[in-house]
């Protein structure tokens, strides 16, 4: 093993640029060259690929983003399309790869495995809907923003008396709006694993007016989505006035925090160990701190499930 490649695909995260900063001077402390591949699977069957050197990846820990840039590239779904970017690999020399995305990401890097291409995955996605490690990189930068916007949504509630439903991102994975509703202290949480009973979330939001609350704050997974349709409904069951904010890319931005620069650092670092090792076809995780490696299938194969623990907290805290 000569070359390591890294390239970033999917939705970005912050916490993408400590992983790329890792691989690459974790692999050129070793003695390996590094390739870096733009706007994953995408700049890969297109040949964007330069090496890159220890300043290539200077100055970037703290940004938000990828300064890999990135992509969701149909085209390598499609034979021709895997196969142009594994001849690309091979056309630049590149004799591995790691693959920082999420669920969709790893079914690429998975499918480059199984054709006998050294590859890892890092989980990069603020969705955190990969079950087998405990935070994906970037969910932690989402979730502070998500608290923030709640916090200045709750100022203006509170002053309103208005009820207010955040709709939060995560695809089918409630996580962003669960430890946000937590951490933001919300009245009620709606995720996609959950059937909610409106009529019983009218009842809390009344009796909680009744006993003097100002403001009523309501997060909303994308997964389970029309915010406007479940306003309606709360406005003709508890005459309130109600506001919908879809943050939106909002969530994706922004500096990482210490914690998705740490796990991004760790997670890079621990992906060129794997590759020095002769250990291929696995994702990188974390699992009570510690860093753990699951072959693809099995990391793929895992249901996520919702902490019920959490989600039953803050149904309690919100009385
Ligand atoms: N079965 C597959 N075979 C080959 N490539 C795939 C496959 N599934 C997904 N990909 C590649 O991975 C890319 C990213 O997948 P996807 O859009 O699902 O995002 P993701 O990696 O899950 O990240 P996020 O959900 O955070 O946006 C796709 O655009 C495609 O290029
Ligand atoms: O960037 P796009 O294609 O609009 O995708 C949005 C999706 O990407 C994510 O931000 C990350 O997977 C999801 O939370 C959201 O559903
Ligand atoms: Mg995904």
């Amino acid at each position: 093993m000569k070359k390591i490649g890294v390239l970033t695909s999917g939705g970005d995260a912050p916490g993408m640029n400590a992983a790329i900063r890792a691989v690459v001077r974790t692999a050129i402390y070793h003695g390996f060259e590094v390739a870096g591949v733009y706007r994953g699977y995408q700049g890969l069957i297109e040949g964007d690929i330069e090496n890159l050197n220890i300043t290539s990846v200077g100055d970037i820990i703290h940004r938000g983003g990828t300064m890999l840039r990135t992509a969701r590239c149909l085209d390598f779904k499609t034979d021709e399309g895997f196969n142009k970017g594994l001849q690309m690999l091979r056309m630049f020399k590149v004799d591995s790869l790691v693959v920082i995305g999420g669920d969709g990401s790893f079914n690429g890097a998975k499918r480059l495995a199984e054709a006998g291409f050294p590859t890892i995955g890092i989980p990069g996605t603020i969705d955190n809907d990969l079950a087998y490690t405990d935070y994906t990189l970037g969910f932690d930068t989402a979730l502070t923003t998500v608290v923030s916007a709640i916090g200045n949504i709750r100022d203006t509630s509170s002053s309103h008396g208005t009820v207010n439903i955040i709709e939060v991102m995560g695809r089918n994975c409630g996580d962003i709006a669960l430890y946000g509703g937590l951490a933001g202290g919300a009245e009620a949480v709606i995720i996609p694993e959950l059937d909610t009973d409106v009529d019983e979330l009218c009842r809390t939001i009344i009796r909680g007016k009744k006993r003097g609350k100002l403001h009523s704050i309501i997060l909303l997974a994308e997964g389970v989505g029309k915010p406007y349709e479940l306003a309606e409904q709360i406005k003709s069951k508890t005459s309130s006035d109600v506001k919908v904010s879809v943050i939106g890319y909002l969530q994706r931005g922004g500096t990482p925090t210490p914690n998705d620069r740490i796990l991004g650092s760790r997670m890079g670092a621990h992906a060129v160990e794997l590759l020095m090792e002769g250990q291929y076809g696995k994702a990188v995780g974390i699992k009570g701190n510690q860093m753990i490696a699951l072959d693809f299938d099995e990391a793929l194969n895992m249901k996520k499930d919702y902490d019920k623990g959490i989600y039953e907290l803050a149904r309690i805290l919100a009385i």
